[in-house]
Formats: structure tokens, C-alpha cells, sequence
């Protein structure tokens, strides 16, 4: 390949290659000194001062409260907004400088940070359709959802994070084959190591599939699970509509990971938070207790949505510890968005296409104009105490879930969340009927990936020196269910 660029370039006259070589430098000039000549649209908007112009400056500040990790990182880098340490640092960015804040990306690309409750009712209401996800997550996906497509890394300098950044234009290097090779000669332990996972949710899905195929084939028609009614309405659709066996295996594989990772760090948050609350775990286990004592049998699913203490836990959880602290966002058009000031006016910012914007979930999750000045505490009796759900202005957030944000809202919301909600509700029955949960001596981090996932830290005065992912417990079995076979529910 090179050797036939160099030929092509040895058979062009130096005085064309001179002009495209102009060319190129004044394409490059021009995009460089852009913001000079055509002042930016979104200058108004308050948030950090740039500190690099190439990897982008999310902050200005180091913020002591978001721990080593952070600290360690140079200032004014994107690697701070997707930081594994770096959940305290989105907590900040919100408390500092309120629901719509300007942050900074490759080049000094110009990004919005969105909490605000009017801004997120318009991107996820009645202008949905002006928005898609990024290309960086849809490729991300793609090149880790999809079979046989791990492409990403290359740039075996930059950490995944980093590097999730570069998915959309690795991923158009050549056919699916090249880029596995690519990635396979890439001496790089994280790379190797995403690799190793999309194998394993690729062909997971690939089973998965069998299994619900040789499942059809058995019981015919009394077939109800989701997986089988996919498969059975592919069957039956035209041809034009119908997935391929790629584009099923890649549904599989978002389904059972979106599912497990999102509620399995939901359940590690509970299960934590009920560990040092033991007295609202025990409102928990007696609200269960009656449930049993009077319903006589397995309760049922009004039953278990009936129980309050379960319920709040479950909501101020999800609330204040989001699984996914954000999703971003790309402009497909030159957009309006309205949102309102610290004062409580209405403003609005017209974004060019373009622009990414981060849909802050934790952030919103936590707006003192919306739940209050204790919004930062974990408070599930708040839950009791009526519907304060509406900033100062009277808006709701957009949240499908209870107008939390934690599924999102829109028509790109959760379609996990009643599942999720009832699934992760079965477990707590389970777990605190029948186990005194408490918290053990380690030292637990809450890392931020794409999904909040919890590690051990190990650390030797005041320097992390190890961590492993994990969240020990000690669950002490209670007495009376020491006999039981079977679990009430
Ligand atoms: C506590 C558990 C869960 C949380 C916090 C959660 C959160 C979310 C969020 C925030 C999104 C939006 C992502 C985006 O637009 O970028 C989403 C989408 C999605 N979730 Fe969940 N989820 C959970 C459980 C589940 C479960 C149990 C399932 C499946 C049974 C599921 C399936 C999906 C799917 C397929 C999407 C994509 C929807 C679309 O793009 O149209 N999720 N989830």
C-alpha cells in the first residue's frame, strides 16, 4: 500500500502535489482559526476554563474530593469527565455550575453538559428526533456488541476510555477481518482483554439463541419467554423486515448485557446502602414479614409493589447513585434548547449540528431546585412525603421511572425498566428476609465506567495500592429461616 502512494506521488508533477499540499495546510488553517472569525454560539454558557486544546479541557480545577485517581490525571483532559475516579467530579461540575454548563473536547470542541429539567423535557420530548446517539457510542457498540467486529484499538497509548473516543474512525479501517486481525496484533493487555469479552458475549449470544431455537422446536406454541417471541415473530415477518442472524445476535447481546450490568450495579448500591443502614433494612424486613404473615402465601406482584420502605429504597437509590451517570448525545440540526436560569428565568442556547451533548442523569438526579437542599443525601423517606418533584419553575424531569432520570425518559428510554424494577425488588425479598446484611472493613470505591461498578481498595498511607473489582459483604443468616427450604415470594 504505501509502496503505491509513493509511486503515485513520484509520478505527479511537483507542482500539483505543491498545490494540494497548500490545499491541505488551508483546509487545516481555516478549521484551526474557525473560532477566531465565527464566535462561538455557545459563549454565554458557564462551565470550566479550557486548560488543552487537544484532548479538550473539561475543568479547570482539581477537585480534592474526587480522590487519587483524578489527582493524578493532567488538568484540562477528557479523561476527567470519563475518569474511572471521576463520579465526584460530575457531582461538582453540576453543584458548581448548575444545569447547563459548556465543557470542552477534542480540539476545543465545544460540548454541553445538560441536567437542567426544561432543557431535558425539550431534547427528550418534543425535539427527540433532532437528536441520536453519538457516533462514538453507537460504533462503540458496535465494535464490542457486534460479532466479530472488535476494531477499536489500535492506539495502544490511550487508555479504553481515551480511546472509546476514536471508535467512529478506527472502526471504518477496512472489512471486519482486517480490523480483528488489527486488534489480535495489537500487544496491548486492555485491548486483548476487550477482545476476550466481545468473544465471550458474542458467542454467549450466539447459544442463547440455540437454546431458544431447540426450545421452539420442542414446545411449539407455549413458548413465553422474550428471546422465543423474537425469534417466533422474525420467523413470521416478511422478508424485507426480517433480522439477519447477525443483526439477532447483536439484539441478544444488548438485551442480556444492557439487562445485567446496569442491574447488577443497582443491586450492589442497595445491598451496600441497606449494609450501613441497618435500621432501614430492618423497616424492610418487617414491612415483608407482615406481607407473609397476612397474605399466608408467595406474594404476589401488587403485593410486592405495595411494600413502601422496599419501594423508596429502591427509587432513592436509583435516584441518588444512577447506574449510568450519563448519556450523551450528538445535534443532528442546528437546534434551539430552552432551559432556566439560577434566577429562574427562561433562557435558551442555540447549538450548532453537531454538538454533543451530555445528558447529566446524575446531575439532574441530584438538582437542589428539584428535590430540595438534602438532595445530596440518601433519604428514601422522602419518597413518603408527596410529589416535590418540580424545580422552581414547576418542571418535571422527563424520567419515565417515577421522574427520576435513572432509565431516562423518551422514546430512547429503558425498555428494561419495569423488569428491572420488579427483578431487583424479588432479590432484596429474598436476600433481607432471610440474611442480616452488614458492611465488612474494606474499603469500597464506586468506579464510573460506562456503569458504576464497585472495587476494593487497598490503600497504604493515604496511596491506593491495589484494587480489586468486588463488593464483601458479610450476611449473616437469621435464625429462624435457618430450617427453611424454600423463600416466601
Ligand atoms: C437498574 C437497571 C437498569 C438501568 C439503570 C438501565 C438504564 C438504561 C438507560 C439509562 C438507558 C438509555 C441509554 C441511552 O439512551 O444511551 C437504557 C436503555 C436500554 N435498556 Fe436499560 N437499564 C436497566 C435495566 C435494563 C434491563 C433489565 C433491560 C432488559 C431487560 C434493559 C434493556 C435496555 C435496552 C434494550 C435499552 C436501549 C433502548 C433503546 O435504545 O431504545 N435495561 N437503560
Amino acid at each position: 500500500m504505501s509502496s503505491h502512494l509513493s509511486t503515485l506521488l513520484s509520478r505527479m508533477s511537483p507542482a500539483l502535489l505543491a498545490v494540494l499540499i497548500y490545499y491541505a495546510l488551508f483546509r487545516i488553517l481555516r478549521w484551526l482559526l474557525k473560532p477566531l472569525y465565527s464566535p462561538s454560539l455557545l459563549r454565554d454558557i458557564p462551565g470550566p476554563r479550557p486548560q488543552s486544546w487537544f484532548t479538550g479541557a473539561s475543568v479547570g480545577v482539581i477537585y480534592p474530593s474526587c480522590g487519587e485517581g483524578l489527582t493524578r490525571t493532567k488538568p484540562g483532559n477528557l479523561g476527567q469527565l470519563f475518569n474511572a475516579k471521576g463520579l465526584p467530579f460530575h457531582h461538582d461540575l453540576v453543584e458548581r455550575y448548575g444545569g447547563m454548563i459548556k465543557v470542552y473536547g477534542f480540539f476545543g470542541d465545544e460540548q454541553l453538559y445538560i441536567s437542567d429539567p426544561r432543557a431535558l423535557q425539550s431534547i427528550l420530548g418534543k425535539e427527540q428526533d433532532a437528536y441520536e446517539e453519538t457516533a462514538v457510542f453507537v460504533e462503540t457498540n458496535r465494535v464490542i456488541f457486534g460479532p466479530g467486529l472488535v476494531s477499536t484499538t489500535v492506539l495502544r497509548f490511550f487508555s479504553l476510555s481515551l480511546v472509546r473516543q476514536f471508535a467512529p474512525f478506527l472502526v471504518r479501517l477496512g472489512p471486519a477481518w482486517m480490523r480483528r486481525r488489527l486488534v489480535e496484533w495489537t500487544p496491548n493487555a486492555a485491548v486483548q482483554k476487550v477482545k476476550r469479552m466481545s468473544d465471550v458475549m458474542h458467542q454467549t449470544a450466539v447459544d442463547i439463541l440455540a437454546d431458544a431455537r431447540e426450545g421452539l422446536r420442542q414446545e411449539e406454541n407455549d413458548v413465553k419467554n422474550i428471546i422465543s417471541l423474537l425469534l417466533r415473530a422474525n420467523e413470521i415477518a416478511s422478508a424485507k423486515e426480517q433480522l439477519s442472524e447477525t443483526e439477532l445476535t447483536g439484539q441478544i447481546t444488548v438485551m442480556v448485557f444492557g439487562a445485567q450490568d446496569t442491574s447488577s450495579s443497582a443491586l450492589s448500591r442497595l445491598l451496600y446502602m441497606l449494609a450501613v443502614r441497618p435500621d432501614i433494612q430492618q423497616n424492610i424486613r418487617l414491612e415483608i414479614r407482615a406481607a407473609h404473615a397476612s397474605a399466608g402465601r408467595h406474594l404476589n406482584l401488587d403485593e410486592i409493589s405495595a411494600l413502601p420502605w422496599l419501594d423508596a429504597v429502591l427509587k432513592e437509590t436509583l435516584r441518588l447513585y444512577p447506574p449510568v451517570p450519563f448519556v450523551r448525545r450528538s445535534a443532528l440540526e442546528e437546534r434551539s434548547i430552552p432551559f432556566s436560569t439560577p434566577s429562574g428565568n427562561v433562557s435558551s442556547v442555540t447549538i450548532p449540528r453537531g454538538t454533543t451533548l451530555f445528558l447529566g442523569i446524575a446531575g439532574a438526579n441530584r438538582l437542589q431546585t428539584v428535590w430540595g437542599p438534602d438532595a445530596a443525601e440518601w433519604k428514601p423517606d422522602r419518597w413518603f412525603n408527596g410529589d416535590h418533584k418540580v424545580d422552581s419553575s414547576g418542571r418535571r424531569l422527563p424520567g419515565i421511572y417515577s421522574g427520576i432520570m435513572s432509565f431516562l425518559g423518551g422514546q430512547r428510554s429503558c425498555i428494561g425498566y419495569k423488569f428491572a424494577e420488579i427483578e431487583i425488588k424479588i432479590l432484596l425479598i429474598v436476600l433481607v428476609s432471610r440474611f442480616e446484611i452488614s458492611p465488612t472493613k474494606h474499603d469500597i470505591v464506586w468506579n464510573l465506567s460506562q456503569i458504576i461498578s464497585p472495587s476494593v481498595k487497598t490503600t497504604d498511607s493515604g496511596h491506593i495500592i491495589s484494587e480489586e473489582k468486588g463488593l464483601p459483604l458479610r450476611m449473616k443468616l437469621i435464625e429462624e429461616h435457618s430450617a427453611d427450604t424454600e423463600f416466601l415470594i
